[in-house]
């Protein structure tokens, strides 16, 4: 048997603790496997005390990740500690430069420096694995950087982020609050150390960029996304996206348009019989949308200990297998110095379908204007109708609930904004993109 890949790992949280337990528990099957053993020869955490409910004595303790990543003697260096600068970027660079192979599953990291990165491994023959990064145990880096090749990709969109798909499902199944759903998830180990980053929309953004770039072989331009996160989702909401057939999923979307590249993210009603509406929890789903293969719908548990652990174990075990000298497959499917540019079609020229929610001053008239607002910019309604606990009440508000046809995005600025500018208006106007997927 060959000698045993020594792999050192930086960051023993919810990730590192779940991959160590599962080297450990698992070492003959991986020996066989990969035809040679896995050893843990060096860690890097914070806190040398804290019990992670493992044995880490045999491991070189090291209180600097840097340090283990330049020094330590190692053949893969594996980056569990996350963000995008900082000891993340710098480790992860000084190991490349050495030409140890790289594990990680920070996708911040990936989505700010990735191509930096990217063009340190070719140079100096290491592999660039991180198969967690995007979508958790779902393999879709593998899909398209491998599998798919020779495809060309029309669309690549879904559900990206566990922690959002989490709380949406839980505040409409478990009628729970947001803050409480999100403690939750914090407590499950799904959320980000800063658990904006999943809720405002940013996880999803640099998990997309990795996806854009793999998909149409283009530089990652994390920068040009648009982005909402789910803080604006009420209950209410959710409960008048099922009256009218959709949920409600934040999903994200990149897709080839006359213009450019469409990068967005964004909460988005999806028709309640799509598979991808079906999709709850801390489920993920990425669809890929191809010529030669047609369309592919990978399902799977998007966050949490293990099913990480399990995409780092992966590649782990892609590069015990792996033959040295042997060309690598160049971490974002082409090399890095061949990525073309990034062209940005702009979100004012997407089209698709909306669902506007306005509260409005119970007046004549008003529901003639919004129709006619609709009409002056080329919006045709699929519905309009008038949502109210208050039909008696002159003095309440009323809500006015409209679903448009595919329509531009500018069209929809543009109308709302001549509705603004009526004075009948109350509060700001709620407006979720709608998505088909292809029939
Ligand atoms: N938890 C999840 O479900 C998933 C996490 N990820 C990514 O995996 C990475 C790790 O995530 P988690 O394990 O959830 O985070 P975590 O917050 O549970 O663990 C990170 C650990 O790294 C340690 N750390 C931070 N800076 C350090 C430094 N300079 N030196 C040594 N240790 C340091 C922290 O003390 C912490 O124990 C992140 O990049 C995250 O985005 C990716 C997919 C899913
Ligand atoms: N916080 C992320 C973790 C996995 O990438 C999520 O909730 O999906
Ligand atoms: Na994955």
């Amino acid at each position: 048997m060959a000698d045993a890949l020594k792999i050192g790992i930086a960051g023993l949280g919810t990730v590192g603790a779940s991959l160590v337990r599962i080297v450990q528990e698992r070492q003959e099957m991986l020996a066989t496997t990969c035809g040679r053993a896995i050893e843990i020869v060096a860690v890097a955490a914070r806190d040398r005390n804290r019990d992670r409910g493992v044995d880490l004595s045999k491991a070189a303790w090291y209180d600097n990740a840097v340090a283990l990543a330049s020094e330590a003697d190692i053949d893969v260096f594996v980056e569990l500690m996350g963000g995008a600068g900082g000891p993340a970027h710098a480790s992860v660079k000084s190991a490349l430069n050495r030409g140890i192979h790289v594990v990680t599953a920070n996708k911040a990291l990936l989505s700010a420096h990735g191509i930096e990165l990217a063009g340190i491994a070719e140079e100096r023959g290491a592999l660039l694995n991180y198969e967690a990064a995007v979508a958790g145990g779902i393999p879709v880096i593998k899909a398209l950087r491998e599998s798919m090749t020779g495809n060309s990709i029309s669309r690549v969109y879904g559900i990206m982020n566990g922690t959002c798909n989490y709380i949406l499902t839980q505040m409409e199944k478990e009628g729970l609050s947001f803050e409480d759903c999100l403690k939750e998830a914090q407590r499950l180990g799904y959320a980000e150390a800063d658990p904006a980053f999943d809720i405002e929309g940013n996880d999803t953004a640099h998990k997309l960029s990795i996806l854009t770039s793999l998909a149409f072989g283009t530089a990652i331009a994390a920068d040009d996304i648009y982005l909402e996160g789910i803080t604006n989702i009420s209950i209410e909401d959710i409960h008048a996206a099922a009256d009218l057939g959709y949920r409600i999923k934040l999903l994200g979307v990149a897709q080839r348009t006359e213009s450019g590249i469409e990068q967005r993210v964004h909460p988005t009603m999806v028709p309640y019989e799509s598979v991808i509406a079906q999709v709850d929890g801390v489920t993920n789903a990425v669809a890929i949308e191809s010529d030669i293969l047609g369309e592919l719908l990978m399902v799977g548990p998007g966050a949490g200990g293990n099913a990480t652990a399990s995409a780092v174990l992966g590649d782990i075990a892609d590069i015990a297998k792996s033959r040295p000298g042997a060309q690598h497959v160049p971490a974002f499917g082409r090399p890095a110095a061949a990525l073309l540019p990034y062209k940005r079609a702009r979100m004012r020229s997407h089209e698709g379908g909306y669902f506007i929610r306005l509260k409005v001053l119970d007046r004549t008239g008003v529901f003639a204007s919004i129709a006619a607002h609709m009409a002056e910019n080329d919006i045709s309604l699929e519905s309009i109708m008038q949502h109210s606990k208050h039909y008696m009440d002159a003095a309440e508000p009323k809500t006015i609930i409209l679903v448009t046809h595919a329509t531009f995005e500018a069209s929809v600025r543009e109308a709302i904004s001549s509705i603004k500018g009526e004075g009948y208006l109350v509060g700001e106007p709620q407006v979720i993109r709608i998505e088909r997927p292809k029939p």
